[in-house]
């Protein structure tokens, strides 16, 4: 496993060693110990998630609040999306800024999301399946989400036509109304 710093150098991208023979690959998609070693960061994750997402497909800017706030390693099994961390930690000299990065079934490279940011994706493919572990349990009432084309973000989503969004994620809340991270 190899890790790279973000431009917001909480976000970390890790590429896991790829195996492959003649049956076709193997690879370690979570190992604790060089999680920690490579992070420096001790975390206990409590649920896995899955979800497919037709192209055009954006889920986010999503968060949960402290006590229920979520890390995340997020990663892709089919297809391809342009993932996305946003920092809301208002003491940060990175709030309000983002970081993306293709994840893709080729490339295989997962993102950690620490808390305190906001977390959102495209979907590039015909069809993505995302899978991520969360260091805490899924709390609807602490749940909250960020308007994904909120201005003062500006995320460069790599989409030309308008993506295709929840109920919930149409109203998603400007930054400046948004509960954020003290
Ligand atoms: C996230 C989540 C949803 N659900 C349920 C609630 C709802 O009925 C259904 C779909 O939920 P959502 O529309 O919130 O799913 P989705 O838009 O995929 O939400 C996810 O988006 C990405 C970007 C994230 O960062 C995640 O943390 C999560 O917020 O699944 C759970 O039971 N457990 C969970 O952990």
């Amino acid at each position: 496993m190899q890790a790279t710093r973000l431009a917001i150098p909480d976000v970390i991208l890790f590429t896991p060693k790829l195996f492959g023979d003649e049956r076709g690959f193997f690879l370690e998609s979570f190992n604790q110990q060089c999680f920690e070693r490579l992070s420096g960061l001790r975390r206990n994750f409590v649920q896995d998630n899955h979800s497919k997402s037709q192209k055009g497909v954006l889920r986010g800017l999503h968060y949960q609040l402290p006590p229920k706030a979520q890390g995340k390693l997020v990663r892709v099994v089919q297809g391809e999306v342009f993932d996305v961390a946003v920092d809301i930690r208002k003491s940060s000299p990175t709030f309000g800024r983002w970081v993306g990065e293709i994840l893709s079934e080729e490339n295989k490279r997962q993102m950690w999301i620490p808390e305190g940011f906001a977390h959102g994706f495209i979907t590039l493919s015909d069809t993505a399946e995302f899978l991520y572990k969360t260091t805490d349990y899924y709390a609807p009432d602490y749940e909250r989400c960020i308007a994904w084309n909120e201005p003062s973000i500006n995320v460069q989503w790599p989409c030309a036509e308008a993506p295709v969004l929840s109920a919930k994620d149409r109203q998603g809340l400007a930054l400046n109304a948004a509960e954020t991270f003290d």
